[in-house]
């Protein structure tokens, strides 16, 4: 008998089909969501190496970053409706893509059709205890529901089409309590912004969280699956909450939960998904309810958090330079002043949706603002429901009439606003109060600013045309008139320094049946490059959490392959709005424009997006190794699958080597031996995962590797079929059986 386990040890030992001595894993896969940003090159891929989706019935897939959420009345097809040629692009390749491997999908004109990870709850495509992975970083989302659930990049999501496995190795667990009484007017977005300006934006680097505590329990989905969505804000890997009565109220009736006897047992079987007394956690952080206020964000990363009834943080009193340094260029960015009240803090724009915040309860909560007021002048504020379900469903409870006769604009469903990627996009300068889930630089379009917040606190800046204290806006529905819910106090403060953790599957869809797969090809379809010696002089660059938004903007991953990003690569940090280059830029000066490494000071980079158009960008430029004291998850995943290396070196040595790539010095970055190598030949060891290393020295494809567990695969899943019977979908059940199934369809569920 395992020894005491936490819900996360469960649901990925519940998963394991092949583990190696050295600790990687191949991981069964449940779910997988598609999107058209992150899969044309996954589904060319596959073509490329005359492969198949192995399991049609754990594959949903639809159309969300790109498309406009203007009304689609006139919609004919996307070819003729989306005027953007890059985004039709993808949007199109999707269509296409669907249809030639069987997919099942919701287009733009399905009800259905929505935000990723709107739409899988809401069919309960998600279910407890199953494992769920996308292309796209907010997949943290589903965590909500007890799954262990992440983003993956674009060689990642065709290694799950083609063996329906992942691989990983285990990740930390770490512990997010909070408990007592939430104040009114204190959403769980709120309790997410506090956690994530307490334990920083890498503070979850390496872990799952699992959220819990008597405020979590008395949560609801929606509220749930908005703390989940921003774990990996928070750095996490994943985000989870232990299934319970709450979830199961939301689960049960849903197109593809469960039913009948086949219900009975897997309730039964999701209430074990909790963690046993004495499991360990690596780290647990406890926070009280009660001290959370309304909570917003002033600068340009997730963790820049601060009390509505706060103000502006000053420089002049940060910690140390290096947070003095970060203080003043966000500061500068947001176009804010050192103790500026943030209730003073004027805006020109609102968006209320996002896979955060756009589902039927935050619709309701801005709603209850709205009622009966008028957006402030000279505010644009738009509403765009998380799935067209969503919208369905507010219609039918009169919410757009609400937000009308507001001046909001009512939308479609998509990501609109949270990114600049389709027509929905700040100009420079604009500031927008959002209900998203990132604010870094240019995050809703070049030049725009953003703050987060809750749907009740957007709908309230928005009528205010300030940030604003939802609080006071809070509404008697009875008595008709606005009354101010609560008093106020003056200043709440919120803590500014970092807390250091003390150490402590439905009836889905259908299609193909039993999988039919390929001969594994020995070599990488994609022709991975094999990684041993880069050596040359490095680019020095000084600046810690570097997202991946900076690496490359949204409107530059609107392309179907994997090559000609380099010309974008940091493209606010290297061009002038009118496109010359910035010169003071270091990959703009002579000595780096031909780097094939990059020596970063600060930790945490590539946090943010899962896209792995980052990795790519960099290859493109030539970039094939990258030198910081620590890297996002995701996107070190990425580096490996491109050929491309992450190296990990302690600060006190980067700080050497940023020296040396100053003084023009080369460098080698030596996998084989393991060593960066200096040009006086001193060597500074790295680790690297064993496995890794073997793929990259020997420019070794993964899926081919995995394919040779072919057997384990199938008797992995002979297994799921046997004790979770309810994860199969009815063709793949028939099948089995020996019934002939019939083609597969877009809409057989
Ligand atoms: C496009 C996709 C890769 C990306 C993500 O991973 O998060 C997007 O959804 C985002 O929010 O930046
Ligand atoms: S974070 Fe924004 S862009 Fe990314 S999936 Fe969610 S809504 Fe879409």
């Amino acid at each position: 008998m395992p020894g005491p386990r936490t819900l996360y040890d469960k649901v990925f030992d519940n998963h394991v089909v092949h583990a190696d001595d050295n600790g990687s894993t191949i991981l069964y896969i449940d779910r997988h969501i598609v999107h058209e940003v992150t899969s044309p090159q996954a589904f060319e891929g596959l073509s490329k190496a005359g492969r198949k989706v192995r399991r049609l019935d754990g594959t949903l897939a639809t159309v969300d970053h790109n498309v406009p959420t203007s009304s689609r009345k006139q919609y004919t097809d996307s070819a003729s409706f989306i005027k953007e040629a890059d985004s039709r692009l993808q949007v199109v390749t999707l269509e296409e893509n669907v249809k030639k491997f069987g997919v099942n999908f919701f287009g733009m004109t399905d009800r259905r059709q929505g935000i990723v990870h709107v739409i899988g709850p809401e069919q309960g495509f998600t279910l407890p205890g199953t494992t769920i992975v996308c292309g796209d970083s907010h997949t943290s989302t589903h965590g909500a529901f007890g799954a262990l659930a992440f983003g993956i990049g674009t060689s990642e999501v065709e290694h799950v089409l083609a063996t329906q496995t992942i691989l990983q190795s285990k990740s930390k667990n770490m512990r997010v309590q909070i408990d007592g009484e939430l104040a009114p007017g204190v959403t769980s977005k709120d309790v997410m912004l506090h956690v994530i300006g307490v334990i920083g934006t890498a503070g979850g680097t390496g872990s799952v969280i699992e959220f819990c505590g008597t405020a979590v329990e008395k949560m609801s989905m929606e509220a749930r699956m908005s703390m989940a969505n921003m774990s990996i804000e928070g750095g996490a890997r994943a985000g989870m909450f232990a299934p319970d009565d709450i979830t199961f109220a939301y689960l049960k009736g849903r197109p593809l939960a469960p039913e009948g006897a086949e219900w009975d047992k897997a309730v039964e079987f999701w209430r074990s998904l909790k963690t046993d007394e004495g499991a360990h956690f690596d780290s647990v952080v406890k926070i009280n309810a009660a001290d959370i206020p309304p909570t917003v964000t002033w600068g340009t990363s997730p963790e820049d958090t601060v009390s509505i009834t706060g103000t502006v943080p000053d420089p002049a009193k940060a910690a140390n330079e290096e947070q003095k340094g970060k203080i003043e260029r966000a500061l500068a960015y947001m176009g804010l002043e050192p103790n500026q009240k943030i209730q003073d803090i004027p805006i020109t724009n609102v968006f209320i949706g996002s896979c955060t915040n756009s589902r039927i309860e935050d619709l309701r909560a801005a709603a209850s603002i709205a009622k009966g007021r008028k957006v402030a002048e000279g505010v644009y504020a738009m509403v765009v429901p998380g799935s067209g379900l969503v919208k369905h469903q507010a219609e039918q409870e009169g919410l757009d009439r609400v937000f009308t006769e507001a001046g909001f604009d009512w939308r479609e469903a998509g990501c609109s606003m949270c990114l600049g990627m389709n027509p929905d996009m700040l100009t420079p300068g604009q500031r927008c109060a959002s209900t998203s889930n990132r604010n870094f630089e240019g995050r809703q379009g070049p030049g725009g600013r953003t703050h987060l917040m809750s749907p009740a606190m957007a709908a309230a800046a928005a009528i205010a045309g300030h940030l604003a204290d939802a609080r006071k806006y809070q509404q008697d529905d009875r008595a008709g008139a606005p009354v101010p819910a609560v008093e106020i106090a003056p200043e709440e403060e919120v803590p500014t320094t970092k807390q250091t953790p003390d150490a402590a599957d439905d009836g889905v869809v259908q299609s193909a049946g039993a999988p039919e797969v390929s001969a594994p090809v020995t070599q990488a379809a994609m022709g991975m490059p094999k990684f041993e010696v880069v050596s040359g002089v490095a680019a020095p660059l000084e600046r810690a959490n570097i997202d991946t938004d900076l690496i490359i903007p949204a409107r530059f991953l609107k392309t179907i392959k994997r090559t000609g990003l380099g010309v974008s690569l940091f493209a606010s940090l290297r061009y002038n709005a009118d496109g010359s280059e910035k010169p003071e830029f270091v990959l703009n000066q002579p000595g780096y424009r031909a780097s094939k490494i990059l020596v970063v000071a600060g930790g945490n980079f590539g946090c943010g997006s899962s896209r792995e158009h980052a990795p790519w960008a960099l290859l493109d430029f030539g970039i094939r190794a990258v030198i910081a004291s620590s890297f996002a998850d995701i996107f070190n995943n990425n580096m490996y699958k491109n050929g491309s290396l992450p190296v990990v070196l302690p600060e006190e040595q980067i700080a050497v080597l940023i020296e040396d790539a100053k003084a023009g010095k080369e460098l080698a970055v030596d996998l084989p031996k393991q060593v960066v190598r200096r040009a006086n030949g001193d060597e500074f060891a790295f680790e690297v995962d064993s496995f890794r290393k073997h793929c990259l020295v020997n420019g070794l494809d993964e899926i081919s590797l995995t394919l040779e567990h072919e057997a384990e695969i199938r008797a992995y899943e002979q297994k799921r079929s046997d004790l979770w019977p309810w994860l199969d979908g009815k063709q793949y059940r028939s099948r089995k059986l020996g019934t002939q199934a019939s083609a597969p369809t877009s809409t057989d569920w």
